[in-house]
């Protein structure tokens, strides 16, 4: 049996109001209309109905606003949120205001009456703890329905600290959504420390999230935080879960069970105080079948799960998300530049393989390159190709810090330029930082440091004789 109650509908646009109004009284509701937030206060004022829709701008005022002040006043009193203002703010505001549920415009009718239905047989959801939306400058760019789902979720998970399982292929924004849970929740100003489990060498996992003690193993010169530790009070973002070795997995399943962790080598246990989100773009069931990833951890992972549709089926975000990485560009010094039509329709007809990360290198390469305002299809047809390897562009920054080096080093030593030494000479100056940090990281182990630099450690040696750089004077954290 379905509840059936009474809904305050409140809701301007006439069209909208109708339908809203015909489809919950088929649905067996008894339905009030109303178009202002003054007329909605004084039904309130004359009897409590069981559930409130409404939508957020309104003649009179904000029904956000208005939902805050209700669930303060009544806290029982379910409200749903309609809005046409699809942005992940107004997702997670909604829920900050303690509303039940959120639609974004255009919604589908049977989705009201389903939220409707839940909200008359679970009550209100518990108000959530404040979050200042405006202070986190949401990066999250999308309107589309795939993306609405997506923020609805990151919405219920702001103000908690259960674990998220981010999936979808790569370059899908799994990273960027893992930080926006970060920024939005009361864990923002600790550290959201991120580990790619694909990116460092598989024996080196375990000390990497746990840390390890003063000669835990051999070349373990000093005591070194883990990731785990480094994260405390934060969030601690794991990704590509799924490349995981089987007996960190065992250890990381322990900690998520316990809530404590030990260092490696360390008789010391220490409280784990992070948020976990992981993230993969493998499908974890296909490798817990295969034997790979263990089924109690992929379990423990996946309490929230969040899908990252690929962007070629949401193609409706494409245009608004070039014209983002436009302005991006701009903002770095890059000339302004627009698309006309047919670079759009020819930028929404591509798969993008490599998501939105492909259309975030071509947009940049497309800024630096030609002279025109406006970006022509034929260019974009001309750069498809060049973007499509889903490979991180080099960093500007980077870039721009070794033109400097070379002014400088024109300005001052103009000599460099003439005795063969320029290539080996800025080499050098980019490899003494690298060498550096990582020797520090890894506590002054040289074993260590060679297999995350990949390579030799012969050759790491050499390196730091030429360098003059002293492995011991490293071995602290930077
Ligand atoms: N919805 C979005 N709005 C704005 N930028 C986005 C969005 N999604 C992704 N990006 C940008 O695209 C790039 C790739 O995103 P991100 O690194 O989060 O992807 P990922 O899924 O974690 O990729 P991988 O699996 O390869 O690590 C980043 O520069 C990110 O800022």
């Amino acid at each position: 049996m379905n509840p059936a109650g009474t809904i305050l509908v409140c809701e301007d646009d006439s069209a909208i109001r109708t339908v809203i109004v015909q489809a919950l009284r088929r649905a067996g509701h008894r339905v009030i209309a109303v178009s202002t937030l003054a007329q909605l206060h004084t039904e309130l004022s004359e009897g409590m109905p069981d559930c409130v829709v409404t939508d957020v701008i309104l003649p009179d005022g904000n029904g956000l606003d208005m939902a805050t002040a209700l669930t303060a006043d009544f806290p029982r009193l379910p409200m749903i949120v309609l809005s046409a203002q699809n942005t992940l703010t107004t997702a997670v505001r909604a829920t900050e205001a303690g509303a039940f549920d959120y639609l974004p415009k255009p919604f589908d009718l049977d989705a009201l009456t389903a939220s409707v239905r839940s909200a008359l047989m679970r009550g209100r959801a518990g108000p959530a703890a404040t979050i200042d939306v405006e202070d986190a400058g949401v990066p999250l760019i999308g309107r589309s329905p795939a993306m609405q789902d997506v923020y609805r979720v990151i919405a219920r998970v702001v103000a908690n600290d259960l674990t998220v399982l981010i999936s979808g292929e790569s370059g899908t924004g799994k990273e960027l959504v893992a930080r926006a849970i970060h920024d939005l929740g009361p864990r923002r100003h600790a550290p959201f420390i991120a580990l790619n489990m694909a990116a460092i060498p598989r024996e080196l996992i375990e000390a990497e999230l746990f840390g390890h003690e003063r000669g835990a193993f051999t070349g373990a010169q000093a005591r070194m935080a883990g990731k785990f530790e480094q994260a405390a009070g934060g969030t601690l973002f794991l990704d590509e879960i799924g490349d995981m070795p089987l007996d960190a997995q065992t250890r990381l399943l322990r900690v998520l069970q316990s809530g404590e962790f030990t260092t490696v080598g360390g008789a010391r246990t220490i409280r784990a105080d992070v948020r976990i989100v992981a993230a993969t773009n493998k499908e974890l069931t296909a490798l817990v079948a295969a034997g790979q990833f263990r089924e109690d951890l992929y379990y423990r992972l996946d309490v929230v799960p969040i899908a990252l549709p690929p962007l070629r089926e949401r193609r409706q975000d494409v245009a608004l998300l070039a014209r983002h990485f436009l302005d991006r560009a701009a903002e770095r010094g890059l000339p302004r530049k627009g698309l006309d039509k047919a670079a759009v329709a020819v930028l929404e007809a591509h798969d993008w393989p490599g998501n939105v990360r492909e259309l975030e290198n071509l947009m940049r390469r497309l800024a630096a390159l030609g002279r025109d305002e406006t970006i022509g299809a034929a260019e974009v047809r001309a750069n498809l190709g060049h973007a499509a390897s889903t490979a991180p562009e080099p960093d500007p920054d980077l870039a721009a810090a070794v033109l400097r080096r070379l002014e400088r080093l024109e300005r001052e030593m103009p000599a460099a330029f003439d005795d063969g030494s320029l290539y080996e000479r800025i080499i050098a100056e980019v490899e003494r930082p690298l060498i550096e940090a990582v020797l520090a990281r890894c506590g002054g182990n040289q074993l260590r440091a060679a297999a995350v630099l990949g390579i030799n450690r012969n050759t790491l040696r050499k390196r730091l004789d030429t360098l003059a750089i002293d492995p011991a004077r490293r071995s602290e954290l930077p």
